[in-house]
């Protein structure tokens, strides 16, 4: 452990919290991990190994678990908050008497707000207002393959270019390379709707569509993500980078994407709480779906990929249909 470099707080001792958890710590920062389930920590703390998560893979000296979510707060430099995007708002509403507002917050979470549509950092400004430094990173990232210092890059957008730089530097080592961006939005929107997407390509192969179907979704599932987050002035860049097409193609083609596993499940004729269930994890897209189709509906923008996919989860539309409906629109110009 470095004492010259900041101490770090980790929140969400799930696959994706932990891995960015250690490789900050094998980057030599003091990192600390709490989770909502005090339980899970527990064992955590005892095997030096997240058995539930990331099996195998062990803690270094430096990652610390602890169930006190004071004390994790309290000793940090700044803050990582990995929950998944139903847990956002109140663990910042938890945060929010513990640590003081001049403090750095960091999000790696994907998607929206369940209820209110809201993009994360509208619900940090929200219920953080007086909090000016924060970030969000995210790219093509598979937990298992950053647990296990495979090669990875990614991107951080920070209201500050010195946050974003803060951020990049932390994570940087020989295994990780991070680009800094000012496009929170952008960022936000490209991890968001990749969800979606990836659950669209995962039926496609689960109804045994094949390749040219697959690519035929990537691509126009990119022009959707394009259109929304153009409108919400977004940089097209950065739907071009890491943390859009990179994450898409990522989660598209990959049966690590647990959204991409959902479709597949869908594709091949079981229900929706049965493939949740047997997925075990956190599925973004599945809540994410809805409120993307919301915000596309008020900003006026057309993503019929993602309201087909809205359509399979929520209303029963049968996926083989979806698709056929898909192909068979009004012919227009690609772009
Ligand atoms: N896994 C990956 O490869 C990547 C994931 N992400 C994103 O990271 C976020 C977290 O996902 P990931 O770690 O994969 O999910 P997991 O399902 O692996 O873990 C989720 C963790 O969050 C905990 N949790 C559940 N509900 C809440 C809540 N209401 N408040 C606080 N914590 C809660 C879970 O506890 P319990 O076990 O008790 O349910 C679990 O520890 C998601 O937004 C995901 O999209 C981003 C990039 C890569
Ligand atoms: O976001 C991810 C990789 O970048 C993980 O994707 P899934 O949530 O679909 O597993």
């Amino acid at each position: 452990m470095r004492a010259d470099l900041p101490s770090i707080a980790v929140y969400g001792a799930g696959s994706w919290g932990t891995a960015l958890a250690l490789q900050l710590a094998r980057n030599e920062h003091a990192v600390g991990l709490w989770d909502i389930d005090a339980e899970h920590i527990r064992h955590i703390q005892q095997a030096r190994v997240n058995h539930r998560y990331l099996p195998n893979i062990a803690f270094p000296d430096q990652l610390q678990a602890e169930p006190e979510l004071a004390r994790v707060a309290q000793q940090a430099h700044w803050h990582l908050v990995v929950v998944p995007s139903h847990g956002f708002r109140s663990l910042l509403l938890q945060l929010k008497d513990l640590i003081p507002n001049t403090a750095s917050i960091c999000w790696a979470t994907k998607g929206l707000e369940l209820n209110t549509g809201k993009l994360l950092h509208e619900v940090m400004n929200e219920v953080l207002p007086d909090f000016s430094q924060y970030a969000v990173v995210s790219g093509p990232t598979f937990a298992l393959e950053v647990a296990k210092g495979l090669p990875t890059a990614m991107t951080v957008a920070a209201t500050h270019p010195a946050l974003a730089q803060q951020i990049a530097a932390a994570f940087h080592g020989k295994n990780y390379r991070v680009y800094t961006s000012d496009d929170i939005v952008g960022v936000e929107l490209g991890g968001a709707v990749k969800n979606v997407l990836a659950i669209a390509a995962g039926i496609s192969d689960g109804l045994g569509f094949g390749a040219n179907a697959r690519a035929a979704l990537i691509t126009r599932g990119l022009a959707e993500m394009m259109r929304l987050s153009l409108h919400l002035q977004a940089k097209p860049e950065t739907l071009m980078g890491l943390a859009g097409l990179g994450d898409l193609v990522l989660t598209c083609t990959d049966d690590q994407s647990r959204n991409r596993r959902l479709g597949l499940a869908l594709g091949q004729g079981q229900d929706l709480q049965t493939a949740l269930a047997a997925i075990g994890q956190a599925v973004e897209g599945a809540k994410s779906a809805h409120s993307i189709g919301k915000l596309a509906e008020r900003a006026g923008v057309e993503m019929p990929i993602c309201q087909q996919v809205t359509r399979i989860l929520y209303e029963g539309l049968p996926p083989r249909q979806a698709v056929q409906e898909l192909i068979s629109r009004d012919l227009k110009a690609e772009f």
